[in-house]
């Protein structure tokens, strides 16, 4: 491994939105030699950067302008901090930080693996046509698949999860059905299209046009080796963005309010905030949440020691993800 080597993990095959964000965050580098390495599941680019000392950087999806969380990453940061041992005071100690953001256009195609056999409206001709993608594609073409279904009256139609929009074209390309009444397509990237030889029967079918996914990027929290060589470069006119979660003493009334009032106090600007399910373990009571929030401050004079003293005395416990630079694809 050379020293100015990185590796960064991506959710893959080639194709992915993801493999497209993390080419975005660091294709560009001339400093350094990347080497992008797709993984089968959101998970595992978590596992194996935390595990593996060769991996320096991972991309994960965190949420889309049309539906929101991608849950699954959502849940392995509250996963992450819950499972940490590393603690001062009430904060929490990840073994992964986030270092960056990134934003891509998705523009969802509808492909088959080969030309069909007609020109004029042959979906509606079959028994059954199987749809593959990653679940995010489904709330991002809900209207779309609505419409098809009306135009095929006749026809069966069955959504099938994949790992990714790339494995659903790959799906479709390596593991043809022989039952001509069934129709198999995938719905993904035009990279994905491309890279798979597959067929494009339709571009954009997204509903929402400027629909784009947000992603993370995470390293282990103390590398001094991607700290020297990896760290993303940009122009350092964007603000910072701080990510964190915590919890609260959820049966204290206001407790939610008082640390909200923090931020407020200190004239820090809360730019997101959401939750997920939370419980501390198999007895606790439901209906427990974490809270993810993301904050700024404008101006250059913020005590941010004291800040963080004032929230600790009010959390159950916190876990600061990371700062990070504004992108400036957040803005387009
Ligand atoms: O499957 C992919 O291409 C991914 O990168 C996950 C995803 C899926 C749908 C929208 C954004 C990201």
């Amino acid at each position: 491994m050379n020293m100015n080597d990185i590796t960064v993990l991506f959710l893959g095959p080639e194709g992915t939105y993801s493999h497209q964000a993390a080419l975005q965050q660091f294709g560009q580098r001339e400093d350094v030699h990347v080497n992008f390495v797709p993984t089968q599941s959101i998970p595992q680019c978590f596992e194996k950067l935390e595990n593996n000392l060769s991996i320096d950087y991972s991309v994960v999806p965190l949420e889309n302008s049309t539906n929101g969380q991608v849950v699954f990453s959502y849940d392995l940061l509250r996963d992450l901090m819950h499972a940490s041992t590393e603690r001062k005071s009430n904060q929490i100690i990840t073994p992964l930080e986030v270092v960056g953001e990134q934003y891509v256009s998705i523009a969802h195609c509808l492909i088959s693996a080969s030309r069909l056999p007609k020109e004029i409206d042959p979906l509606s001709e079959y028994k059954t046509i199987k749809i593959y993608s990653h679940p995010q594609v489904w709330g991002q073409v809900n209207e779309y698949l609505t419409h098809l279904k009306e135009i095929c009256q006749g026809t069966k139609f069955e959504c099938i999860d994949t790992t990714s929009t790339s494995e659903a074209v790959s799906k479709i390309m390596y593991e043809k059905n022989s039952d001509t009444t069934t129709l198999e397509i995938a719905i993904a990237s035009e990279t994905a299209a491309h890279l798979n030889k597959a067929f494009i029967l339709e571009h954009e079918i997204n509903d929402k046009k400027g629909n784009t996914t947000r992603f993370l990027v995470l390293k282990r929290r103390n590398d001094e080796h991607v700290k020297t060589i990896g760290a993303p470069t940009q122009d350092r006119d964007f603000m910072d963005i701080n990510l964190m979660t915590f919890t609260i003493k959820q049966d204290d009334p206001g407790s939610l309010v008082d640390i909200l009032t923090v931020l407020k106090d200190h004239s820090v600007n809360m730019c997101s905030i959401s939750s997920r399910p939370y419980s501390k373990g198999p007895k606790d009571t439901n209906w427990q949440y974490i809270f993810f929030i993301e904050y700024y401050y404008c101006q250059e004079n913020i005590n941010w020691e004291t800040f963080y003293k004032d929230f600790d005395l009010k959390c159950e416990a916190w876990c600061l993800w990371g700062t990070f630079p504004r992108n400036e694809r957040y803005y387009k």
